[in-house]
């Protein structure tokens, strides 16, 4: 990990916990208030210097990618579990995460959004790394059984390609049950098939180098 990130992924990290202690601390009124003059005392210090806009994907000096703002995968984002994918040899892609309290739809289970979020991401990490990168164009969920919080698995495969658009299919598990499946086409979007065809006729029309 790099020294950035030593920095600031465990700030993600207590966010997290804070998060989830917003939901289930049962302290008093009294203890509420000191609590909340210690984080206005945080939120000042932090709001000293903000970006302009979105973190959006920044590259480190080795060409490293980093969506640390992601909801889903960002490393600065306490809303993101986060992910951390592993990619199989045949291009399977894995994430075993772990939800917190503070994920919570019906009581006691994961909110069918944040499972949509969760395979969202999976499946268009999905395509991106078997050679079809996309926005998602379509999403089809099938949520099978309750899922409950807590570890949980998701996965996810490539089942076709056809040309600019990538079928892919994956499911979330608890482990033994699964709890979501989901078919996802992404799609490379038309201003970057046309960004790809003016740099590709840009490099068929440079004059002959001695
Ligand atoms: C070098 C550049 C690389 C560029 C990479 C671009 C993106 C990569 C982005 C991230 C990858 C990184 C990691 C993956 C992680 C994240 C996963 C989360 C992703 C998201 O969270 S992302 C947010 C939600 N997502 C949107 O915000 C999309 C909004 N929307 C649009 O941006 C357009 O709407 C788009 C692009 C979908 C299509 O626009 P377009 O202009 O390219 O489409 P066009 O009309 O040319 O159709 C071309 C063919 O797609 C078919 N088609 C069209 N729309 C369809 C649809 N909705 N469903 C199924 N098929 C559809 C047509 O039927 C035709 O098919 P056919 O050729 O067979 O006739």
């Amino acid at each position: 990990m790099d020294a950035e990130a030593a920095v600031v992924g465990p700030l993600a990290e207590d966010l997290r916990v804070l998060n989830e202690l917003s939901v289930v601390s049962e302290v008093d009124a009294d203890a509420v208030g000191r609590a909340r003059e210690h984080l206005e005392a945080a939120r000042a210090i932090l709001a000293e210097k903000t970006l302009d806009g979105p973190y959006g994907v920044r590259f480190t000096a080795d060409g490293r990618q980093r969506s640390w703002g992601n909801a889903a995968v960002g490393l600065r984002n306490p809303i993101a579990p986060p992910l951390e994918f592993v990619k199989d040899d045949d291009g399977t892609v894995r994430a075993d995460y772990f939800l917190r309290r503070g994920y919570e739809g019906p009581p006691g289970l994961t909110h069918g959004g944040i499972s949509a979020l969760i395979l969202d991401q999976v499946l268009g990490y999905t395509a991106t790394v078997n050679g079809c990168p996309g926005m998602t164009g379509t999403l089809t969920l099938r949520y099978r059984n309750p899922t409950p919080l807590g570890a949980l698995h998701a996965e996810a495969r490539v089942d076709r390609i056809e040309g600019i658009k990538a079928f892919v299919v994956g499911h979330i598990s608890d482990g033994e049950t699964v709890c979501v499946e989901a078919e996802g086409v992404f799609i490379l979007p038309r201003w970057a098939r046309e960004r790809m065809a003016a740099e590709a006729s840009a490099v068929t029309e440079a004059p002959a180098q001695d």
